[in-house]
């Protein structure tokens, strides 16, 4: 069998099944094993050791392999039964009714799929869909009889459970007597037990605050009994609290281990973090079991939704992101919603499931010994894959910061191949419990960055060599002894603002940035080109000074390093030579007459002519000095002062100069600027080679004023408020632009002299309605005010209110 990465869902999936028999039996044991091994480390341990995406994908191999062997598909098969088992210290509960698994589509074509098999089976053509988000948590079967909560088991593998009902009555949301009048005899409630995301957050707040106390706690033991013993190791306690008290990976993971938890075996700081954690669980209720009504009148159940109300009516927490729709058109169309706004609600989601509302409809379509033929999961690309973490490496960036970051194999999730990822400080680092070479989850959620959530514990032992991370004392790129960032911060960073080169090439690239200078041809490599060429030794750029003044003599001896993209490192010839590129010089080729004629002539031939790249540099350049006076001020490269502050400065003040004469308190009084800016300024305008970047910019023909600007004096008199075309005009935007950010859009409003609001009132001027605009749009309509799509607001950014 050959599996293949799916370009949609970046799942691996089957495409080819071996018609030998033999390899057929061979490969259907060893994936057995596999997928019995995933489910014990997942369901029983709550520790997995594969990612959902591979074990997905050994699921849908099997099912393939099963589809083309039929005889493979004996009862034992995994394909064949639900994933888990009840794990020792629990007791074991037989459900009244089987709890199952779903049955997973990764496409819409394979929905449609289903769709149709649905509607050939029933004789319908849309029949009524229910459709909810699926929680990312794990089952939950609530036995109620006569109204009293009796029962709480886990989903075990789906004939017998574990009874976890001690810490179930610990969960405050779910009811222990149900309101209402009418209810049965018993009834097995099924649903989902989660953590929230901001939960979540919390609890690994209190994971780190209960290892600070679980050290303070060994160091005072230590001082009691000194005598005879060793002095107290702050690192080997540190390694000891993070044991004790790790940070949790996931939701689903730290949900499943909360709830089956044995609380009257823990004590101290333990007991603290369990119960936490245990509280912090909530639920949702999604299926019923087992209904069993006294003998005379009760509630008529006649689709799935109906009993979700009568759920409400006793007191039970039903997800209010459910949906009955029409058809499948319906579903995609949630589906489409929340793969846009996965993040956007109270807890994970990974899919949506799709059930027949109607009761008699599903008895119906009936089950298999598996999962009900009556629902399917729709399930979004994976966000966490598993990978192996190369090396941690640090990084220096623009301000000086000293980051740690991870090198791992490069890994597809989320829909791009990911190599490398922050881990902010060494703190961080050692909170992750990660080691060089442990194979690590790695999530990326959407447009987030890429984030390493902590090792694989089960595969600590693969035999692949670890190394702990330490953190190094100085710069990488310039050996300076690295100093905290403030005092007792534990991020550090490299004092050597001046000649560091990463600095330098970090404000250098910001420099040619959209939001600075916007200088096309100067980007990161060019950047690097500049401050750190393999040839010559000295750069042509040893601070930004120079930037203005560079010639096509310097930049043509120009030679850097070629690197691989992957692995950072140089690359080689196939004789062995490092591969150098010489960025701003085209190689140039004489014939032997040429060549003849110049030796005739005693004329010496150049070998090379500047390329596109180096005069598209020197003209850019050159056009920069005339830009927008606050693209100079953002090229400074001051703290704190981004595009929004230096448009503020260069309105009023008109000159670097003025803004050098300006005290702290009147560069403070300027609308967007304020008092940390202002004393932002003022220190960077005191350093000295600060002033040499001024004067060396200056001599350059960088012009550091706005040409016919009456200046700051001019500017207090006349002082009518903002000016623009959106002058005095409040712009709400709401839902999502194609052209813009979030941010984005309300610089450009703010620049345009406009306020920018977040929420609509009267007074209100327009509302810019993007993708998905929600209540906003509701409350601009109501109040009669105008509203505007995206090629509108560009026309009002533009030309103010009669451009429209
Ligand atoms: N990483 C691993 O090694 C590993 C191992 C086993 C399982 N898993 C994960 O678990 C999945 C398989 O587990 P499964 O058999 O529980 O199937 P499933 O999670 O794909 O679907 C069934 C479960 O979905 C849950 N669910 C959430 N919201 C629901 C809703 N609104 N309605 C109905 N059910 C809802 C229920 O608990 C139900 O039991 C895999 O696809 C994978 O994501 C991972
Ligand atoms: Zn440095």
């Amino acid at each position: 069998m050959i599996v293949s990465v799916s370009e949609t869902t970046g799942i691996p999936e089957p495409t080819e099944t071996t018609s030998d028999d033999a390899g057929a039996q061979r490969r259907w044991s060893e994936l057995v094993a596999r997928i019995e091994e995933d489910r014990r480390a997942y369901f029983e341990a709550d520790a997995p050791v594969s990612s959902d995406a591979e074990y997905d994908a050994r699921m849908r191999e099997l099912q393939a392999l099963e589809a083309a062997h039929p005889a493979l598909a004996t009862p034992e098969s995994p394909t064949q039964s639900v994933g888990g088992a009840a794990a020792a210290g629990f007791a074991t509960v037989e459900h009244l009714e089987r709890m199952l698994s779903l049955d997973n589509a990764f496409t819409t074509d394979e929905l449609a799929v289903w769709a149709e098999k649905v509607n050939r089976d029933l004789g319908t053509d849309r029949p009524g869909l229910l459709c909810e988000v699926k929680i990312d948590g794990l089952a939950i079967s609530l036995v109620y009889e006569r109204g009293r909560l009796v029962r709480g088991v886990t989903r075990g593998d789906g004939r017998v459970g574990e009874d976890v009902t001690r810490n179930v009555l610990r969960i405050a949301e779910i009811p222990q007597k149900l309101t209402g009048e009418d209810h049965p005899d018993v009834v097995e409630v099924r649903g989902e037990v989660f953590i929230p995301v901001a939960t979540f957050a919390r609890l690994n707040e209190l994971q780190a605050q209960l290892r600070e106390r679980a050290v303070e706690e060994s160091r005072a033991r230590s001082g009691r009994h000194t005598a005879g013993r060793k002095p107290f190791d702050v690192e080997q306690a540190r390694i000891a609290a993070l044991r004790r008290f790790p940070q949790f990976a996931n939701p689903r993971n730290a949900a499943a281990g909360g709830l089956r938890q044995l609380l009257d075996k823990k004590d101290g700081l333990e007991l603290e973090a369990g119960l936490a954690r245990v509280e912090g669980l909530r639920m949702y209720a999604h299926g019923v079991g087992a209904l069993q009504w006294e003998e005379g009148e009760h509630a008529e159940l006649e689709r799935q939704s109906d009993a979700y109300t009568l759920f409400e009516q006793w007191g039970i927490p039903v997800s209010p992101h459910n949906r009955v729709v029409d058809g499948l058109d319906g579903a995609l169309e949630m589906i489409e919603h929340f793969r846009e706004h996965r993040h956007d609600i109270e807890h994970e989601l990974d899919g949506i499931v799709l059930k027949v509302d109607a009761l008699a409809r599903q008895r119906r379509l009936g089950s298999t010994s598996r999962a009900p033929r009556w629902a399917i999961a729709f399930k979004y690309p994976p966000e966490e894959v598993n990978t192996r973490l190369l090396a941690i490496q640090v990084g220096v960036g623009r301000t000086g910061r000293a980051t740690p970051y991870a090198v791992m194999e490069p890994v597809k999730v989320a829909g791009s191949t990911v190599r490398q990822a922050t881990l902010h400080n060494q703190d961080v680092v050692r909170a992750k419990g990660v080691r060089i070479g442990d194979v690590v989850v790695l999530r990326k959620a959407g447009d987030v960055i890429p984030e390493i959530l902590g090792p694989v514990p089960a595969l600590a032992d693969d035999g692949y060599p670890r190394e702990d991370f330490v953190m190094p004392a100085r710069c990488p790129e310039c050996d300076t002894p690295l100093r905290p960032m403030k005092e007792g911060d534990v991020d550090l960073r490299c004092p050597n603002a001046k000649s560091c080169p990463a600095q330098v090439r970090g404000r250098v690239e910001h420099i040619g940035s959209r939001g600075g200078l916007d200088i096309e041809a100067l980007g990161e490599v060019t950047a690097a080109a500049l401050t750190q060429p393999d040839v010559p030794d000295t750069p042509p750029l040893v601070t930004e000074a120079q930037l203005f003044s560079l010639t096509l003599d310097q930049l043509l001896p120009i030679e850097a390093v070629v690197r691989d993209a992957e692995t950072g490192l140089p690359k080689m010839d196939d004789d062995g030579v490092v591969r150098r590129r010489a960025p701003f010089r085209r190689k140039l080729s004489y014939t032997k007459a040429q060549r003849a004629a110049a030796e005739e002539s005693g004329e010496t031939l150049s070998d090379g002519a500047p390329s596109a790249s180096a005069t598209k540099l020197l003209d850019e350049l050159e056009r920069a000095k005339t830009k927008e006076l606050w693209r100079k001020l953002v090229s400074l490269n001051i703290r704190h002062v981004g595009p929004v502050a230096a448009r503020a400065l260069a309105g009023w003040f008109g000159s670097v100069e003025a803004v050098e004469a300006a005290s702290e308190e009147e560069l403070a009084a300027v609308d967007g600027v304020g008092p940390v800016i202002a004393a932002e300024i003022k220190a960077w305008l005191a350093v000295d080679w600060h002033q040499d970047i001024l004067a060396a910019w200056r001599a350059a023909g960088v012009e550091l004023a706005t040409p016919g600007h009456p200046g700051p004096a001019a500017m207090a008199e006349a002082d009518t408020g903002p000016t623009g075309p959106l002058a005095g005009l409040t712009v709400v935007v709401t839902g999502s632009l194609e052209d813009f950010t979030r941010d984005g859009a309300k610089e450009a409003i703010l620049a345009a002299g406009g306020k920018a609001s977040g929420s609509v009132s009267k007074k209100t001027d327009y509302v810019v309605l993007g993708e998905n605009a929600g209540t906003k749009a509701a409350k601009a309509e109501a109040l009669e005010i105008p509203t505007l799509d995206e090629d509108e607001f560009k026309a009002l950014l533009e030309g103010g209110p009669e451009a429209l």
